[in-house]
């Protein structure tokens, strides 16, 4: 038996590259191709490191019912044509560390990744997961001298998930129920909007007293730390991916959806040069619009200072990245 066939059929498929193949690059491969959303590249600078990961996950293909083809390597060539680039490249923090103190070794290595990637890929939009994750994203930004539209950093996913996982654990109900957005910087003075915050509808300020809801609230801004005491090698990895796939998807699918992520400001929420979380309709040509939420004078405050501080830190990072 054998299949006759006409012309050869040119398919193609949506590709996402994502620049370290470490455990958020690797976990966030293989919701990608099991969620059958685009073909994957998974490049490191560890060799052979990013094409065994590819090869087992391939090897999972037939198990998981998906064809997505998923690529490791070393070399920057292979990445051409990429809808998406994600950048995981970088070091994680330790126990004890703040994610501020990763920020002289990453910010050349996100500098160099967005800049080998963008040369493959003049058409793709960029998402930046390395920490610290708005001075990263800013970096990646004048590296990349992408409009702002098409390039963003993943952190308020992840923060707005935590937030609604430890109310739906408080009040013991499903965490797809709940609805909460954090704002602001990815770090200790992110802004968890709790007056928005709901369960079907129903404003947490209905369900839970004041004192509860500021102990949840102060969980969620030590989420990412809570998980590096734990785990003592490393910070957070599953959600950290499942966060950055639903971005991914919300751009591949063109979805439109309304989701936190740190996006370049012109003037939003009175802020400029600057990156931060904002909610952002995401679709087919990245940051389609920020949308502008009306903040009480203590949530916009508490913008500001977390935009403050991320501006101290891209003054200090254009200084490294000067004196190098
Ligand atoms: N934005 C967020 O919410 C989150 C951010 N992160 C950050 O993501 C980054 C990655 O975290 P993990 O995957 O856990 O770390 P990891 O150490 O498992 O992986 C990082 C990978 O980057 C690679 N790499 C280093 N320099 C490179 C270069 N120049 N080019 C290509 N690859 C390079 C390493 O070889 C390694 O495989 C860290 O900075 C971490 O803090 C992690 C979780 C959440
Ligand atoms: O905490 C870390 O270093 C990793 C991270 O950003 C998070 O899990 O939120």
């Amino acid at each position: 038996m054998s299949f006759s066939s006409n012309s050869p059929i040119v398919c193609n498929l949506p590709r996402v590259t994502i620049v370290g193949a470490g455990r958020v690059g690797s976990t966030l491969a293989q919701r990608i191709a099991e969620k059958n959303l685009a073909d994957v590249v998974l490049l490191d600078i560890i060799l052979g490191m990013p094409q065994g990961l590819a090869l087992d996950l391939v090897e999972a293909r037939g198990i998981e019912l998906h064809n997505r083809q998923i690529i490791g390597t070393n070399n920057y060539a292979d990445t051409s044509g990429s809808q998406i680039v994600v950048i995981t490249a970088g070091i994680p923090r330790k126990t004890g560390m703040s994610r501020d103190d990763l920020l002289k070794t990453n910010a050349k290595i996100v500098v160099e990744a967005a800049k080998n990637a963008i040369a493959y890929s003049p058409n793709a939009i960029f998402i930046v997961v390395t920490n610290p994750l708005d001075v990263m994203t800013y970096l990646a930004w004048q590296a990349t001298g992408l409009p702002r539209s098409r390039i963003m950093g993943m952190a308020g996913v992840l923060d707005s998930a935590r937030f609604e996982t430890f109310i739906a654990l408080e009040l013991g109900v499903l965490p797809a129920d709940v609805k909460a957005m954090v704002l602001g910087s990815h770090g200790d003075l992110m802004v968890p909007l709790s007056r928005y915050a709901t369960v079907n509808g129903i404003p947490i300020t209905e369900l839970l007293d004041t004192a509860t809801i500021a102990r949840l609230v102060e969980r969620t801004r030590n989420g990412g730390a809570e998980i590096v005491e734990l785990m003592q090698t490393g910070g957070a990895f599953f959600a950290p991916a499942s966060a950055t796939s639903v971005m991914v998807e919300s751009i591949l699918l063109n979805q439109s959806r309304l989701l936190p992520a740190a996006a370049y400001l012109q003037g939003e929420y009175g802020l400029e040069d600057v990156v931060i979380g904002v909610p952002c309709r995401l679709g087919c040509s990245g940051i389609e619009s920020v949308l502008e939420l009306n903040l009480t004078d203590g949530e916009r405050e508490a913008l500001h200072t977390s935009a403050q501080s991320v501006r101290k830190n891209i003054e200090r990072s254009q200084e490294i990245l000067a004196n190098n």
